[in-house]
């Protein structure tokens, strides 16, 4: 198996599905930078495996920036990113604005700064592509994650801004999932409420999103596309 040159970036790969698609690039032969925020298992596993992992706190610009600093100490290019670093927060009786903050930082802030200040290294390899893991909840809003949702569906704006400044050296992509893995803390009555909002009406695992990765990645003629990926939730 031959390791690619220049390798992916993928954010928040610690656990789930980050974790997941590191894993399976590496077994692709991609070499893979990623990011971490707590020391997990899942983190040692990477290195492991032979990827290289970089600190980085999103809730910040400063932690942001020094991110892309470290990140440009690693290498000085890049086949893809992929901004998967995410927190999903509900509305809470006592919430304020540090919530809302902290999720435009890390589901916002931090792929438009890393887009910005990482475009050259993307530059340096053909293909290169930018991928954004957004939401299927953005279609039609969240009455419960008000401020997740809204930060989401900016990203989805800076699927389509990125990918008409990028084009045609850098594509530019979202994947919109729906359920995809529950959480521990989640009980029977959720997991059932949550399975019946789709016409397929399962919990798909991580592998789905590796292979939404994996086709944009090979797909040379595909950009500015979000790829909905949400088991018939629109139809059901
Ligand atoms: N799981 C699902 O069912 C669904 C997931 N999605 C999306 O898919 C992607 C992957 O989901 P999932 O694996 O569940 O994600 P997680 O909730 O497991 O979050 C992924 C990682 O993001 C990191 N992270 C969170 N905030 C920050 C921050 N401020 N700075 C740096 N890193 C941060 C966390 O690091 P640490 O571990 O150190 O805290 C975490 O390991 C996400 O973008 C999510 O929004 C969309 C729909 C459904
Ligand atoms: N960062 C995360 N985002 C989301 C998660 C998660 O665990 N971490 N989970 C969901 C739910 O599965 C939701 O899709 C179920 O209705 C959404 N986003």
């Amino acid at each position: 198996m031959t390791t690619s040159a220049a390798p992916i970036l993928i954010t928040g790969a610690g656990q789930r599905v980050g974790l997941h698609c590191a894993r399976r690039l590496l077994e692709d032969g991609h070499r893979v930078i990623f990011s971490y925020r707590s020391e997990r298992p899942g983190v040692q596993t990477l290195r492991d495996l032979g990827a290289t992992a970089v600190f980085a706190d999103f809730s910040s610009e400063a932690g942001i920036l020094a991110f892309i600093s470290e990140l440009k100490t690693h290498t000085d290019c890049l086949r893809a990113i992929v901004h998967n670093a995410s927190e999903w927060l509900a509305e809470t009786p006592d919430t304020d604005a540090a919530a809302f903050s902290r999720m435009f930082s890390v589901h916002m802030l931090a792929p438009y700064l890393i887009n910005l200040h990482c475009a050259d290294l993307l530059q340096r390899s053909s293909p290169a592509d930018i991928v954004h893991i957004s939401d299927d909840v953005t279609r039609k809003g969240s009455s419960k994650h008000i401020g997740y949702c809204a930060s989401k569906a900016g990203l989805d704006s800076l699927t389509l801004s990125f990918a008409a400044r990028y084009a045609p050296a850098i594509k530019v992509n979202g994947i919109a999932p729906a359920l995809l893995l529950f959480n521990p803390e989640d009980d029977a009555a959720y997991r059932a409420k949550v399975l019946a909002k789709s016409a397929l009406g399962i919990e798909p695992g991580c592998e789905v999103i590796y292979q939404s990765l994996r086709y944009l990645l090979d797909n040379p003629y595909v950009t500015g596309t979000t790829l909905t990926v949400n088991g018939g939730r629109h139809i059901k």
